[in-house]
């Protein structure tokens, strides 16, 4: 087997992300419908059978390597082999935004457990991966299990959907959003009803929303008025907690369009929704 493996580590939107509750620990109960975007981070692991290190090849500026999640993946999913491993260096290409709302640091984390269980040949099952993600972050498990979902829970708690594979325009603010502070905001809406089953998409999904985007229009200027502009063209939503909005298209040269006409000082890309995880496809093409 080859020792050294490129795997994909891609984006993921929220369609709707609705607060319906609160645990005993804080944490807000969520429902909310998960697609994977076909773009993203690229990370490459080279196993280096001479020493036994994980490794960082570059760290990623603003994040100490102890607490990046690519590292923290690899080290518990080292302390689930009865054996002793070959190091391993790795090397991340990041393309997405920090802080974004789609889901970065989980999703190279999640790359890191499939990548090194392939690559370390631990032969762990995706339930297990998941399990182990879900200690790393609430969005990890979407990206281990690497099909579009309904999640409740936290997130963790998954149903498979097929949401149209749409074409979709994604913008950054400029501003970085904290997670934590969105759902410590007294205003947030935490009481929309629950939904019983998995919507299917078809037909009108406009009465799903986000219920963090009232609060953060609010608490950030930048992302109201990308709101602003990107909903002339048709519903703009935030996914996550911010800052990035999307706006959906049917083909890629109807985003593209709008892409070309954006307001200076915001970044985005454009990219087409999918239900099959770049992740898993290409681990597929591998077997
Ligand atoms: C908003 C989503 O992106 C939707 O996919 C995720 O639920 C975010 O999940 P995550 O990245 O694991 O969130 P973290 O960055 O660890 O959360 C930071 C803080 O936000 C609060 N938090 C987060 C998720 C959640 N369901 N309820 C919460 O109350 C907690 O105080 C937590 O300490
Ligand atoms: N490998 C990593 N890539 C990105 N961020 C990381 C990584 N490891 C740790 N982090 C930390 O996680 C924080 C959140 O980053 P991330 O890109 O996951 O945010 P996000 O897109 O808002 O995610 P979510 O939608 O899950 O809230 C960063 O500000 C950073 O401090």
């Amino acid at each position: 087997m080859s020792h050294s493996l490129t795997l994909p580590s891609p984006a993921k939107l929220n369609l709707f992300l609705h607060i319906v509750g609160r645990r005993h620990d804080g944490y807000h109960e969520l429902q909310t419908v998960f697609q994977f975007l076909d773009y993203g981070d690229d990370i490459t692991f080279t196993l280096t059978p001479d020493q036994p290190d994980i490794r960082l090849a570059r760290p990623i500026p603003g994040v100490p390597d102890d607490d990046n999640l690519i590292i923290r993946a690899a080290r518990a999913l080292a302390t689930h082999s009865r054996h002793s491993l070959p190091g391993v260096v790795i090397d991340i290409e990041k393309r997405l935004p920090m802080g974004g709302g789609l889901g970065g640091g989980s999703s190279n984390a999640a790359t890191t457990l499939v990548g090194l269980n392939h690559l370390w040949q631990l032969g762990l099952s995706l339930d297990q991966l998941a399990e182990i993600g879900l200690g790393l972050g609430a969005d990890v498990p979407v990206f281990v299990r690497g099909h579009a979902a309904f999640g409740e829970g936290v997130g963790e708690r998954l149903t498979p959907v097929n949401p149209p594979e749409d074409w979709f325009l994604v913008l950054k603010p400029a501003c970085n959003i904290n997670t934590g502070k969105i759902f410590s905001e007294e205003g947030l809406t935490r009481d929309t009803p629950k939904i019983k089953i998995a919507p299917a998409f078809e037909g009108d999904a406009s009465r799903y929303r986000n219920d963090c985007e009232d609060v953060v229009r609010q608490l950030y200027p930048e992302v109201h008025k990308s709101l602003e502009w990107l909903s002339q063209f048709g519903p703009a939503r935030l996914t996550g907690t911010g800052a990035c909005i999307f706006g959906r298209f049917p083909t890629e040269s109807a985003a593209r369009i709008i892409w070309e006409s954006k307001p200076s000082g915001i970044t985005g890309f454009v990219a087409k929704g999918v239900n099959i995880s770049p992740l898993h496809k290409k681990l597929t093409e591998l077997k």
